[in-house]
């Protein structure tokens, strides 16, 4: 159970992004998301393809300008403009894993370059000796021998490239880490060993998760709390449990009625719901963010959120 008095680490408000310019090239990925992430939880963020993940994540890490909106960490504003300090700090502090470590790793660099880049870029150690010392610590935290650091991505496997892909962000000493698709470019063998590794050195390091995925049975398996994301906008947040349980946005449900069920009885009643945007009618009745039940949120209009509220044990908030 999340509790409200828990530190938020990460604190996203009202986020827009927005790629292309002039009126008629300029198109959302991001539009009015806000969410917050406490210390120590795994967040996921779940939505199809396309529907902007990546753009959060990229915007919190700010690759992404943000067009509009605030990112704060630890209650201080990050996006836009910041001192350059803070900049640093942030840069160390909040890393990212990307989805495919067979093109996310330079081919021609050894591992040791490849898991010392973030550090070069910082001047995040003393001295040769203590930049070797960490390279190696970051290698053994991830499973893998020191003396990787002398051969190159090649000679690894997919496996391994992720784990080496974990070893430069760990190497930063991170808080926030932002893993994006980090097993969907896996072979599906080898996907539970790098989740438990997450799993294990967030235990171990008291790390923070924002975990983009599009398989709700990883994001079940993993998350804490979940938000759902469709077309640049979150339509529901909840703890991860009550989300499975208790799917309220049409778009949520379609998306956990999707997920096959691994017993063929089971299986064959499953009955698969189909989202239809034109379900809302928010042209003359527009949606607004409700808290609906404790923790548990939902994008809804006037209409609907009397439906939902009916879905929801003693009626809600
Ligand atoms: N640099 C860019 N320039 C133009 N459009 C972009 C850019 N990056 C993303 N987009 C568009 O923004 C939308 C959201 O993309 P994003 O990558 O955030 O989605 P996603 O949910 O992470 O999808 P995927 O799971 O496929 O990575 C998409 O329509 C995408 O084409």
């Amino acid at each position: 159970m999340v509790s409200k008095s828990r530190e938020v680490l990460l604190e996203v408000k009202n986020l827009r992004v927005e790629f292309g310019e002039g009126k008629k090239k300029k198109f959302t990925a991001v539009d009015d998301v806000s969410f917050n992430i406490y210390r120590g939880e795994t967040f996921g963020l779940v939505g199809e393809s396309g529907s902007g993940k990546t753009s959060i994540g990229r915007a919190i890490v700010r690759i992404n300008k943000a067009a509009d909106g605030q990112i704060l960490f630890k209650g201080e504003i990050i996006s836009g403009n910041i001192p350059k300090q803070l900049d640093r700090e942030i840069t160390r502090k909040i890393q990212m894993i990307f989805q495919d470590p067979m093109a996310s790793l330079n081919e021609r660099a050894k591992v040791d370059y490849i898991v010392s880049e973030g550090l070069y870029n910082l001047k995040n150690y003393k001295n040769e000796e203590e930049r070797r010392a960490k390279v190696e610590q970051a290698l053994r935290d991830v499973g893998l021998l020191p003396e990787f650091a002398s051969r190159f991505p090649h000679e690894f496997s997919g496996g391994q490239r992720q784990r080496i892909g974990i070893a430069r962000v760990l190497v930063m000493e991170p808080e926030l880490i932002i893993a994006d698709e980090p097993i969907s470019a896996l072979d599906v063998s080898i996907r539970a060993q790098v989740l438990n590794l997450l799993s294990d050195l967030q235990k171990k390091k008291g790390l923070t998760y924002l975990f983009i995925a599009h398989d709700l049975a990883v994001v079940r398996f993993i998350t804490d709390r979940t938000a759902v994301i469709h077309k640049g906008k979150i339509v529901e947040l909840a703890e991860t449990e009550r989300l499975f349980e208790n799917p309220l946005h049409p778009y949520t449900r379609a998306l956990l009625s999707a997920i096959p069920i691994p017993n063929p009885r089971l299986e064959r009643n499953r009955k698969i719901e189909i989202y239809d945007p034109a379900c809302h009618d928010y042209s003359k009745n527009p949606p607004f963010w409700v808290e609906i039940e404790p923790e548990h949120f939902v994008l809804a209009n006037e209409k609907e959120l009397e439906e939902y509220r009916k879905k929801v044990p003693g009626h809600g908030i």
